[in-house]
């Protein structure tokens, strides 16, 4: 059952380039929803409206909260955290036989997958202070285009994932934990429909562009889904020099993110545009947020809201954002019942999700 618990009152963290005096204070603590009514088949449908109705206050004032409810043991996102740990503290050389390669280069790469040390990714030109892994949905009948050298090269995004060798057990505890993620990520999905007020199936047959509550759920049945795994050393330059992850939104549907305790690293830019509010983590809890295509599909109802991640504790810091994403040839276009709700003209121009990651893949995010 859905739940969004009255938000308590304490000073906030305040944007740090602000020469302005902080806000009023307001709010502690994202909302806190349990999905598990959109995973039981026998809860009731008031069950399900409750839930989906803190969805869409949730989306519609944060773009963020948590979840509970989703049915992954904490003994498992304790797994996970400690299998990426044990990734990130093997010697570089060990890390660099996973290397993210050009795609097209003779060595084999294609431009996303693999890892890349501290400093490499960049988000808006600035340089981010972590190193990560990337894994991707497989490429259907992936091709090396021979030729180019090498053994041949792949095109964007379409080599096979590159598994840490070590530890030996990492590739099929996550193979085992993305497909517990994607149940879930479908059954948000379900339930954004649901709180989108999209209309129920009509029982004729519906495809890819029937714009019913089950919109988001057909779109995503082959989700081009993404898992990242990022390692953060404490940073201890000034923030002009670049953040431990730098201000962004996420691009694509739902993010689903597990992070190691720390406190204070992950920070969300409240509506007043100047307010960061730290989601500290929750034992057992998801930090959900929507990304772009969601804003997309709503017109801009719910805004995917930009975060960041500053990590000045002294531990070295690990999360595992999984991106439950839309199919790759999803045409994601703003919906007719979302754009009569806000004003009547589509604010955004549809195209494929496999176009738009394309292109942020090639700008390097
Ligand atoms: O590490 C985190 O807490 C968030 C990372 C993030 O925002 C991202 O990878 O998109
Ligand atoms: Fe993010």
């Amino acid at each position: 059952m859905g739940s969004q618990p009255e938000p308590a009152m304490e000073t906030h963290q305040s944007n740090p380039n602000d020469t302005q005096p902080a806000p009023i204070p307001q709010i502690t603590s994202l909302p806190l929803i349990d999905i598990s009514s959109f995973l039981d088949p026998h809860s009731s449908p008031s069950a399900r409206q409750l839930t989906a109705s803190s969805i869409n206050s949730a989306c519609i004032n944060y773009g963020f909260f948590y979840l509970t409810g989703h049915g992954i043991p904490t003994s498992k996102l304790d797994q996970i955290i400690m299998l990426a740990r044990h990734f990130f503290a093997s010697p570089l050389f060990v890390k660099n036989k996973i290397r993210r390669r050009e795609a097209g280069s003779s060595e084999g790469g294609d431009g996303a997958r693999g890892y890349q040390g501290i400093g490499e990714n960049l988000t808006q030109g600035r340089r981010d202070i972590h190193e990560a892994v990337d894994l991707y949905r497989e490429w259907d009948h992936a091709v090396k285009t021979p030729g180019a050298g090498g053994e041949g090269t792949y095109r964007t995004l379409q080599g096979p994932n590159l598994w840490p060798a070590e530890p030996e057990e990492l590739k099929d505890v996550y193979l085992e934990y993305i497909d517990q993620l994607q149940d879930v990520g479908r059954a948000l999905v379900r339930a954004m429909g649901v709180a989108l007020d999209l209309g129920t199936p009509t029982g004729e047959p519906a495809d890819k562009e029937t714009e019913d509550e089950d919109v988001f759920v057909r779109n995503t049945d082959r989700s081009f889904w993404v898992m990242r795994m990022i390692g953060y050393p404490r940073l201890e330059t000034p923030i002009e020099d670049g953040l431990s992850c730098g201000e962004h939104t996420d691009y694509g549907c739902v993010t689903l993110l597990l992070a190691d305790p720390t406190p204070g690293a992950l920070q969300v830019l409240l509506k007043d545009g100047r307010t960061w509010l730290p989601a500290d983590p929750i034992p057992g809890a998801f930090v959900v947020n929507i990304g772009d295509m969601i804003e997309r599909w709503t017109n801009g109802l719910w805004k995917s809201t930009r975060h960041r991640v500053v990590h000045r504790g002294d531990e070295y810091r690990v999360s595992v954002p999984f991106f439950f994403e839309p199919n790759f040839e999803a045409v994601v276009r703003p919906l007719g019942k979302c754009v009569e709700r806000t004003g009547g003209k589509a604010v955004y121009e549809g195209s494929t999700y496999g176009r738009h990651l394309a292109a942020k893949v090639d700008s390097n995010f």
